[in-house]
């Protein structure tokens, strides 16, 4: 079972604080939403977690401390994150996409060539993206979002125990978001699956769990209802112009 266990962590970026102490818990089975208003120190915890900024305190996945190691130290113990913007290998494949992700040792040459039988990891990142049918379509011809079940496809290869997605359904249509969430929650099974978000419709149709970040700490922690019943995430929120105005009604 994959249990990411953050506590107390604090990172400063010279004088300033931008997360003071937050503690909260991203397990397997669960999506999990960190959200909270712009500069709420929500990517900070993301860059702490997987290596990207110093912090301290403690960010344990079961055993083993990640803080003070270096990015690709934590990779390799199979935290993955993606970025907004999808950062994959445009001229190649779907399927090649996978390929590379997925550290498979060959030359350049033979993974352009013709097709050839995919791994069982990559077969199970086309299934559970639902990018199957596209395989062989050039990466760079996809939407937006199916560029970021792509990327969540290539951590899926990489055999990645948590996964770190920030802002995953900025710029998605509607359908797209539909669909995000659903491979969210097909691929949480096994994972702990931590988004950063300020989609409050996602979050609340998606999110297991809800942590709220005001400042750099904690605000609140619990389900979508009672995240959204306390009434110091309806101050925070009202309090703000971080919000669209369709979504300060909903706060
Ligand atoms: N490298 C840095 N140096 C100095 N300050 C930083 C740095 N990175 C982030 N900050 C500051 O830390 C605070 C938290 O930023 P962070 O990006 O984590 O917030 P966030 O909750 O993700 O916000 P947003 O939703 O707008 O992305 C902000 O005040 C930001 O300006």
């Amino acid at each position: 079972m994959t249990s990411l266990n953050i506590r107390d962590l604090e990172v400063r970026f010279g004088a300033f604080t931008a997360v003071g102490g937050a503690s909260f818990d991203a397990v397997d089975g669960e999506v999990h939403f960190l959200i909270g208003p712009n500069g709420a120190g929500k990517t900070t915890c993301v860059d702490a977690i997987t290596g990207l900024v110093s912090g301290s305190g403690s960010v344990r996945m079961g055993e083993t401390e990640l803080l003070g190691r270096p990015v690709q130290s934590i990779a390799k113990l199979g935290i993955g994150r993606t970025f907004q913007t999808a950062s994959v290998f445009e001229q190649l494949t779907v399927a090649q996409n996978l390929d590379i992700a997925a550290g498979i040792h060959r030359r350049w040459f033979s993974l352009l060539g013709a097709r050839r039988h995919l791994g069982g990891r990559v077969e199970e990142a086309l299934e559970q993206t639902g990018l199957g049918d596209l395989q062989d379509s050039r990466a760079g011809t996809l939407s937006h979002g199916q560029k970021q079940w792509l990327e969540i496809g290539m951590l899926i290869v990489q055999d990645a125990q948590a996964l770190m997605l920030d802002e995953p359904v900025a710029g998605m249509s509607h359908d797209e978001r539909a669909a995000t969430g659903e491979l969210l929650h097909r691929v949480k099974e096994g994972r702990a699956v931590l988004v950063v978000e300020h989609d409050m419709e996602f979050m609340r149709s998606f999110a297991s769990q809800v942590t709220v970040l005001h400042q750099g700490t904690v605000l609140a922690q619990g389900s979508v209802a009672e995240v959204q019943e306390d009434p110091r995430v309806q101050q925070v929120y009202l309090g703000t112009a971080a919000m669209p105005e369709e979504e300060l009604a909903h706060a």
